[in-house]
């Protein structure tokens, strides 16, 4: 039987993977719905391509456009709630959640609570309320299925085995843009040099997260979640090649690592097609012509934002959620120019600060904290 998907962020990089991932295999997939923001010339495409019966956008005026320039007559939606409809859409049996930022949390709930299988790209929702999610999917008896590449690893590399061999875990990290850059140079560092990443071709928000290294703490607080680890057993091993997508250490000493050529569609259609595997066109990994693979630590020094990530997960309560908020505005007032890179780590710093947190939040609260860091982390004069 085909598989029903409902894909959230459509548009966006890991939205485009997964289509292409679809394309390769019409015979597993049906696209009965598709949600975006504002890309109107992309959403027409995949409308006309795929055919879904439904598709949300953003605002009403792109909701519109879309409308009228399809081929054929689609229920277009549009704003918070033509979201949460996508989400919940009955004719679906998997939502890929894959929004950008903590906008994909009420979603991602609510495809839960409808009980979709969830294929996870968007690790904020996760870091934003981790404890709700788990719990909800839980309760409904949904699977949620890493995309995130190194979640992905973990879960192929944790394949067959029981928790409790389990010693811990360690998520490579490429070290972003400026991995060998010396601090002193950061302060200069400009948005084109930010969206350069090594190995990966990605959107905009996590290129940047992944340079201060923000990409790599929001990551361990995603495992932790996913596969409820504590922080002292979750690791970050530097790996410039991003061939190890991540490992898992078990009790008698042994490590599994899962490798491959840097490539989105092969977590994707893992998350896809789990417990099978589809073939795919990605390029093959070449290990003889690549010859050499490198480690190191991470610098907790030049890169505070990991370690502001693991302080804020250990803690827990409404941290997380207020680091999160912060860092999504932060990294925002940098693209658009307003603030210098290593402001980054300032305003999340300044509005933590700032935070009086609560140990046990309810969804309300956690969306009040998401709110309040936001508001904060907008009106933060830290290091501009
Ligand atoms: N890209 C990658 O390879 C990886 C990404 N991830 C995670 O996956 C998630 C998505 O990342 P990525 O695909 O790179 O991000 P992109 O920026 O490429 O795409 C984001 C998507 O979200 C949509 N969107 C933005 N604002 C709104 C809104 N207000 N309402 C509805 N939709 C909106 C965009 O629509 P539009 O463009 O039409 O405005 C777009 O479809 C992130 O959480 C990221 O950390 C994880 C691992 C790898
Ligand atoms: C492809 C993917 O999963 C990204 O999240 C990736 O991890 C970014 O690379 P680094 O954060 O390791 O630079
Ligand atoms: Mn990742």
């Amino acid at each position: 039987m085909k598989r029903r998907l409902i894909i959230l962020g459509s548009t966006g990089s890991i939205g485009q993977n997964t289509l292409e991932v679809v394309r390769e295999h019409p015979e597993r997939f049906e696209i009965v719905g598709l949600a975006a923001g504002s890309n109107v010339d992309e959403m027409v495409r995949q409308v006309n391509t795929y055919r879904p019966p439904l598709v949300s956008m953003a605002t009403k005026e792109a909701a519109e456009e879309v409308r009228l320039r399809s081929s054929f007559p689609v229920r277009v939606v549009y704003g918070e709630e033509g979201l949460l409809e996508a989400a919940q859409q009955p004719d679906a049996d998997y939502v890929v959640s894959a929004l950008v930022g903590s906008r994909g949390l009420p979603p991602t709930l609510a495809a839960i609570r409808a009980g979709k299988t969830i294929g996870l790209a968007n690790k904020e929702s996760l870091v934003m309320g981790g404890s709700i999610v788990m719990e909800e999917a839980k309760k409904a008896g949904v699977s949620i299925l890493p995309i995130d590449s190194e979640h992905s690893a973990l879960f192929q590399c944790l394949n067959g085995e029981r928790d409790a061999s389990v010693r811990r875990m360690i998520l490579t990290a490429s070290g972003g843009a400026f991995r060998d850059w010396p601090r002193e140079r950061l302060k200069a560092a400009t948005k084109e040099e930010a969206l350069q990443h090594p190995n990966w071709s990605m959107g905009a928000k996590v290129t940047v997260d992944s340079a201060s290294l923000m990409n790599k703490g929001l990551e361990v607080i995603e495992a932790h979640w996913l596969f409820g680890l504590p922080y002292d057993r979750i690791d970050v091993l530097v790996h410039p090649e991003s061939i190890i997508h991540s490992m898992v250490e078990f009790e008698d000493g042994a490590v599994m690592a899962q490798l491959g050529t840097p490539d989105m569609k092969v977590p994707i259609q893992y998350a896809l097609s789990h417990p099978e595997r589809l073939s795919l066109s990605a390029e093959r990994l070449d290990l003889a012509a690549i010859g050499k693979l490198h480690f190191r630590e991470p610098d907790f020094e030049r890169f505070p934002c990991l370690k502001i990530a693991f302080d804020c997960g250990r803690a827990g309560g409404t941290l997380p959620t207020v680091m999160n908020a912060a860092n999504e505005v932060a990294v925002n007032r940098f693209l658009e120019g307003g603030v210098p890179f290593l402001a980054i780590e300032e305003i999340i710093r300044e509005v933590l600060n700032r935070h009086t947190p609560t140990a046990r939040p309810s969804l309300d609260e956690l969306f009040e904290a998401d709110r309040w860091a936001r508001e904060a982390a907008q009106h933060s004069g830290a290091a501009v």
